[in-house]
């Protein structure tokens, strides 16, 4: 049986949903996404396997993600260093921003000296949103991730892959394939061609809505933010 997974389409709606009949704020939803992140990349790579970590995120909410990720690693005591090259303009991003400046968290500009710097890299360019061919500034920066000797941990989706339709046939990303992927609150159908380790993040969904969209997510266990699943959706136990 294979993993049920969610349209783009259906993600963006359920995406507003969950901050209309389901009451959210952007924030909070924003906050429980990143801390997803942060323990998917706590199970996989503890500190004492690295703790320098490259956290590279794009201009919308998957950026958003990667910015209170960088954030919950530097408390799980990470060494967080951001590229952050079209800063949203927005109130939230401005603040989630401070909130990392406010730790002597660094943001550079020069992507590609700081991948050679670094033990472990978040990826958090394009989520569900994304859609064509790379544009600048991040066919270079898609190039180094897929080149990268350190693992990567995408959130929701590898950046530059398809979300209905996986990796681009040509140029940046068709050979990208991220260690560690993190889909939030349901797997994309882009996971039909994903062949790392997968986990489901974004604890937030309540009955009325996973029946509403169908989802079939698996459950959560204790404390959890973030369950492992295998390629057809069984949960992976902790390890
Ligand atoms: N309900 C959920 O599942 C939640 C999702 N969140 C995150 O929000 C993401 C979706 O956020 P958004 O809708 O803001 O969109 P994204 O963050 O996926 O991307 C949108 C941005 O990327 C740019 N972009 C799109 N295609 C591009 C291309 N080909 N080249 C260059 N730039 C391109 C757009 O101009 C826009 O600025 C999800 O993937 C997830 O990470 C969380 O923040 C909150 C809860
Ligand atoms: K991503």
């Amino acid at each position: 049986m294979a993993l049920k997974t969610l349209s783009a389409m259906n993600a963006a709606a359920l995406d507003k949903d969950l901050m209309s009949i389901g009451a959210f704020s952007i924030d909070q939803l924003m906050e429980l996404a990143g801390l997803s992140v942060s323990q998917a990349v706590y199970r996989v790579h503890p500190p004492k396997s690295g703790r320098r970590i490259l956290v590279a995120c794009g201009p919308g909410n998957n950026g958003g993600d990667g910015l209170v990720a960088a954030r919950h690693l530097w408390h799980y005591g990470y060494k967080p260093t951001i590229y952050y090259p079209k800063q949203g303009k927005n109130d939230l991003y401005e603040r989630l921003a401070t909130q990392l400046k406010n730790l002597s968290i660094p943001f550079i500009e020069d992507f590609h000296s700081a991948l050679k710097e670094t033990d472990h890299v978040v990826d958090a360019i394009f989520g569900f949103s994304f859609s064509g061919e790379v544009r600048e500034p991040f066919p270079a920066v898609i190039t180094g991730l897929e080149k990268a000797s350190v693992p990567v941990t995408s959130v929701d989706a590898p950046s530059s892959w398809n979300i209905e339709s996986g990796p681009p046939s040509e140029g940046p990303g068709a050979e990208f394939v991220p260690e560690v992927l993190v889909s939030l609150t349901a797997p994309k159908p882009l996971v039909k061609w994903y062949t790392g380790r997968h986990f489901i993040g974004g604890r937030f969904v309540s009955p009325d809505l996973k029946e509403k969209y169908d989802l079939k997510l698996p459950e959560y266990e204790g404390i959890d933010q973030v369950v492992e699943v295998d390629g057809e959706g069984k949960v992976k136990s902790n390890i």
